[in-house]
């Protein structure tokens, strides 16, 4: 079976990134969680005290910034891992979720991960979960789904995987969180958080993990089949 670039994009916390780690397990495919690529560049700017307003100290940060992922067995999944330290779990902060929006809107910021990416998916064979996949960094891949959810329901989500990683939050901050990156992801001028045109919209709010796995999975094989 010919490998494919699996491109799945869509709003803060519509289950992107658990589909896409389903998916490429399936498939024996590699996944990347590009926002973990965004959050790990956040952390590091806020260690710093990078100010996203200044060009020259962004610049300098971004020669500094190296990220890479490590399978973790236990968890069956990929740890984010910045400058040679395991940053997964900071990452997955509130206090990084609050300020990632603006550094990631930061074109100099984009046009580094970008390159990252598009090196990750030269040999195909890959599934990227992000706001850009489509549009940006594989207008090419073979199979694009632009995910939604109510709000709601995304935050309840949200509020219980913070929960169940020890951070207890008031369901309007975290409402409140996802409207705001939202907001800044969908307006800003590089790479906005956009349905590509020839994308497959997948609104995931009644759906179980299993049937938004599994319709991913049968529009990667549909394009299989007619790739033959
Ligand atoms: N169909 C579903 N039913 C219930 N919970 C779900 C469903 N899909 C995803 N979730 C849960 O919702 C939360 C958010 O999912 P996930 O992290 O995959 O979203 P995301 O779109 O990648 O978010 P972000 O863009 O913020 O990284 C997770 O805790 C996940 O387990
Ligand atoms: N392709 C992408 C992916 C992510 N971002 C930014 O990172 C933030 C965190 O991403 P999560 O998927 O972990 O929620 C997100 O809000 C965006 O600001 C991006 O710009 N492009």
């Amino acid at each position: 079976m010919s490998k494919i670039i699996v491109a799945l994009d869509g709003f803060s916390s519509c289950g992107k990134s658990t589909t896409a780690k389903r998916v490429a397990a399936t498939l024996h495919y590699a996944f990347i969680d590009t926002g973990a690529m965004y959050r790990a560049v956040a952390l590091y700017f806020h260690r710093h005290a990078v100010e996203v307003s200044d060009a020259e100290a962004v610049e300098y940060a971004l020669k500094h910034i190296e990220i890479t992922f490590a399978f973790n067995v236990g968890r069956q999944a990929s740890d984010t891992i910045l400058n040679g330290e395991n940053v997964e779990q900071e990452i997955r902060k509130m206090f990084i979720s609050e300020i990632v929006s603006q550094v990631a809107a930061i074109p100099a910021v984009r046009h580094a991960m970008v390159a990252q990416q598009q090196k990750m998916g030269e040999k195909k064979g890959i599934v990227m979960d992000g706001r850009d996949i489509g549009t940006v960094v594989f207008p090419q891949a073979e199979l694009k789904i632009f995910m939604t959810a109510q709000p709601n329901i995304r935050a309840q989500r949200r509020k219980l995987e913070l929960l169940q990683k020890g951070e207890d939050l008031p369901l309007e901050e975290i409402v409140e969180n996802l409207r705001m990156r939202d907001e800044i992801d969908s307006n800003r001028t590089e790479g906005p958080l956009k349905r590509a045109d020839d994308a497959i919209d997948l609104d995931t709010s009644f759906r179980s993990m299993d049937e938004q796995v599994n319709f991913v999975l049968d529009h990667v094989r549909r394009v299989q089949r007619e790739k033959k």
